[in-house]
């Protein structure tokens, strides 16, 4: 099993965001994750990826604990909104700092880095810094750095939450064109449905703690999503106010 949490417990202050949430990722999926605005997405994405602690429960990763491991020597990449890339460094380096971190010998990390680029479609902006970039370029950068360390799962947080309607169903296809040619295990945060159900080979939702993972996406769709609901009201509203 890629990633398993158990019993996974948060409170701030008196407020119970996770209670006894459990879930098992599957081999090479991709688990969507959908739920109101502040019902404990992200502090799942962050407990598992070692950025906050939980009050209790287990996460494991391939049947081993990861709960004393630093967020770096955990096999696992946390991505979200902001792709975040060393400003100083240009897209190449950016992309190699991994293998640079292991020690990697030169002309490895030379092929590896330039493998990826093409992979990434970035031929021809090796030599690019990041301001230099577009917004869905750097994610793609983001996504390149984060491979080339062959992490066991990704840990997606409104990856393209931050990019214009056409950028965004790009990278949704170059998703699922690297999910499948690196056999990505991911779990994916979206509070667009249509998103979720593209990205998701299964589909779950966060409500009041805990998760409802769905089996099938026929079984998403016939299931009466009250929150689900409230969250494309709460969504409307925003965009109608704006
Ligand atoms: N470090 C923190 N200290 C105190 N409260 C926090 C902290 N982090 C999150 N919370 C609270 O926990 C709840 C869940 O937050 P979280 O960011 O996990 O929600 P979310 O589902 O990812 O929301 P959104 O969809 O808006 O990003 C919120 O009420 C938030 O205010």
């Amino acid at each position: 099993m890629p990633l398993q949490a158990n019993n996974i417990s948060k409170q701030f202050g008196g407020e119970t965001v996770l209670s006894e949430l459990s879930l098992q990722l599957k081999d090479q999926e991709t688990l969507s994750i959908l739920g109101r605005s502040g019902c404990g997405k992200t502090t799942l994405l962050k407990i598992c990826a070692g950025l906050q602690d939980s009050d209790s429960g287990l996460v494991t990763i391939e049947g081993t604990k990861i709960c004393s491991l630093s967020p770096q020597n955990r096999p696992v990449v946390y991505l979200y909104q902001e792709a975040l890339l060393f400003p100083h460094l240009n897209v190449f380096e950016n992309i190699a700092f991994g293998l640079r971190l292991r020690n990697k010998a030169e002309e490895d990390i030379s092929t590896q880095t330039n493998d990826m680029i093409t992979k990434l479609g970035l031929d021809g902006m090796a030599q690019k810094m990041p301001h230099q970039l577009s917004g869905g370029q750097k994610q793609r950068v983001s996504f390149g750095r984060a491979l080339i360390t062959n992490p066991k799962v990704l840990l997606l947080d409104e990856p393209f939450g931050n990019l214009d309607a056409d950028t965004r169903s790009q990278m949704q296809r170059f998703f699922k064109k690297i999910a499948q040619e690196f056999e990505i295990t991911a779990i994916f945060v979206t509070h667009n449905i249509k998103e979720a159900i593209l990205m998701g080979d299964r589909i779950a939702n966060m409500n009041n703690g805990k998760l409802t993972i769905y089996p099938s996406l026929e079984e998403f769709l016939a299931a009466d999503h009250k929150a689900v609901q409230e969250e494309i009201k709460f969504w409307k509203l925003i965009s109608n106010t704006n």
